[in-house]
């Protein structure tokens, strides 16, 4: 069953050859089996999974289900499921039960999806390989000594070793697309504004969206039609009619103009993950797209600002855990400075509190220009940079990540090193543009991953260009050996 995507296991549910009640019990023995050594998941709910499961099949029964019902997903730990644990990854958070429910797990329970649990991330969702949560790293089933990117590593794994069907992530500055490129799988990042974060817990609130991953683009459109939509509640959302994903899928690519920015392909890109690029520029040529080189002149600014304009707006949002309402208390408290003190420096790991005190730094009077507001024009520019690509092509195609998944342990100690890995991914959040990454190929049994950027709400045409990709490769097909 596992090995079925999305969109044919939707079919066998609705053909009734398969119940979801016997899916759920699948994946959850799958889980319970294999997850030992991958540690993709933080929390299974496998009794409210079953439950689900069960509401599920008497919906198809009834003859009133969608293409999500009866489908068994994962959500990374950052989006807020009421009654049930919401950690981020964090100590923080690890008592927090969340009084409410996110507007994208919502959606997915009003679609008639299956929970199987919340997935594990870096710490509220700061890293790029899933080492810095506070429930040890999650591994990459492609090789277990090595990570499955982040900071939506746990779904990553959970999708890649076939421990769910499809999950949830959150992109801030490529936490959807850099992880689908380590583990084989199709992530999308959609325009900001398009998903609701409301009941999702902020990171860089000007930066994170929420978005699919999965297989296949095809099951991406899925999982994108449900989340995707106007919401009252996130005052960023945007009312913009949402069109039917699916239907443009099979839509041709002749005349589709491609842009290749010269400065993605520059010193430091891994040379497989070139090579492989380069094989896939043949293939969407042979598919009638025009290929041509561009310029994205202030691409190297991309890190700086990011790594300035993220810590600025995340030592803002993580003010809240004060150990007063909510989330990790110190013991013995003294009095109430000492009990904000010791909850924040006991509740947080490292990597989140080296970002509460550059951020706060940033922000900080004397430095404000210097840094905050010298980043914010950075930003503009490379937003600028876009609009005049897109003026010239319709899509950029690019890698992910500049080499493809790293060991364990070796980055960790060197926060730059890790922050580097960015550089493709960033961009696109500083922009606000969609992105979709998708698997390009593999070099010593390891995936390489490359992404499309497109215009603003551009998502069906990604989907479309990454699916009909998708139905002259074969890389999405691969699994992982003993899952
Ligand atoms: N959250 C993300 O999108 C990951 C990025 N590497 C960061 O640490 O900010």
């Amino acid at each position: 069953m596992h090995e079925k995507t999305l969109a044919e296991l939707s079919q066998a549910l609705q053909n009734k050859t398969l119940s979801s009640v016997e899916l759920t019990q699948h994946y959850l023995k799958r889980i319970e089996q294999l997850d030992g050594s991958l540690n993709s998941y933080i929390t299974v709910t496998a009794e409210s999974a079953l439950e689900q499961a069960a509401a599920a099949d008497a919906r198809i029964a009834a003859g009133n289900a969608g293409p999500l019902t009866g489908i068994p997903l994962a959500h990374k730990d950052l989006f807020c499921t009421q009654g049930q644990r919401t950690s981020c990854g964090s100590k923080m958070l690890d008592n927090f039960i969340s009084p409410y429910e996110s507007t994208v797990t919502q959606r997915f329970l009003d679609a008639g999806a299956v929970s199987l649990g919340k997935t594990n991330l870096d710490e509220f969702a700061m890293g790029s390989s899933t080492e810095s949560s506070f429930y040890g790293p999650t591994r990459n089933p492609w090789d277990t000594d090595r990570v499955p990117g982040g900071s939506s590593g746990g779904s990553a794994a959970a999708v890649a070793g076939r421990l769910c069907v499809a999950a949830t992530g959150t992109d801030t500055g490529g936490s959807i697309r850099q992880p689908a490129g380590f583990t084989a799988l199709t992530g999308l990042k959609p325009t900001y504004g398009r998903v609701s974060r409301w009941g999702m817990v902020a990171y860089a609130s000007s930066l994170d969206q929420g978005g699919p991953m999965a297989r296949t683009a095809e099951d991406c459109a899925l999982m994108l039609q449900v989340m995707a939509g106007f919401d009252a509640k996130d005052s960023t959302s945007v009312e913009q009619p949402v069109p039917d994903y699916s239907a443009s899928l099979s839509d041709s690519l002749k005349g589709l103009r491609i842009g290749l920015p010269k400065e993605y392909f520059a010193a430091g890109l891994d040379a497989a993950t070139s090579d492989a690029i380069s094989a896939a520029v043949k293939q969407f040529q042979a598919l009638g797209a025009e290929v041509r080189e561009i310029s994205l002149p202030n691409a190297e600014l991309a890190i700086p600002a990011y790594y300035v304009i993220a810590p600025a707006e995340a030592s803002s949002n993580l003010s809240r855990f004060d150990g007063v309402r909510f989330g990790y208390r110190c013991d013995h408290p003294a009095d109430l400075t000492d009990l904000y003190k010791r909850s924040r420096a006991e509740g947080f790991g490292a990597e989140v509190k080296r970002r509460i005190m550059v951020g706060t730094y940033a922000l900080s009077a004397g430095y404000y220009d210097a840094y905050y507001l010298k980043a914010q024009k950075i930003r503009r520019l490379i937003k600028n940079d876009f609009m005049a690509a897109y003026e010239q092509v319709d899509v950029i195609l690019c890698p992910t990540s500049p080499t493809p998944a790293f060991k364990i342990g070796e980055k960790i100690d060197d926060p730059v090193s890790l922050y580097l890995t960015d550089i493709y991914t960033i961009t696109a959040n500083l922009a606000g543009v969609p992105g979709i990454a998708l698997p390009a190929g593999f070099a010593n049994g390891l995936p390489l991953g490359m992404q499309l950027l497109g215009p603003y709400f551009s998502e069906a045409r990604l989907l479309n260009i990454a699916h009909q990709y998708q139905q002259v490769t074969d890389w999405h097909q691969r699994a992982p050996a003993g899952y």
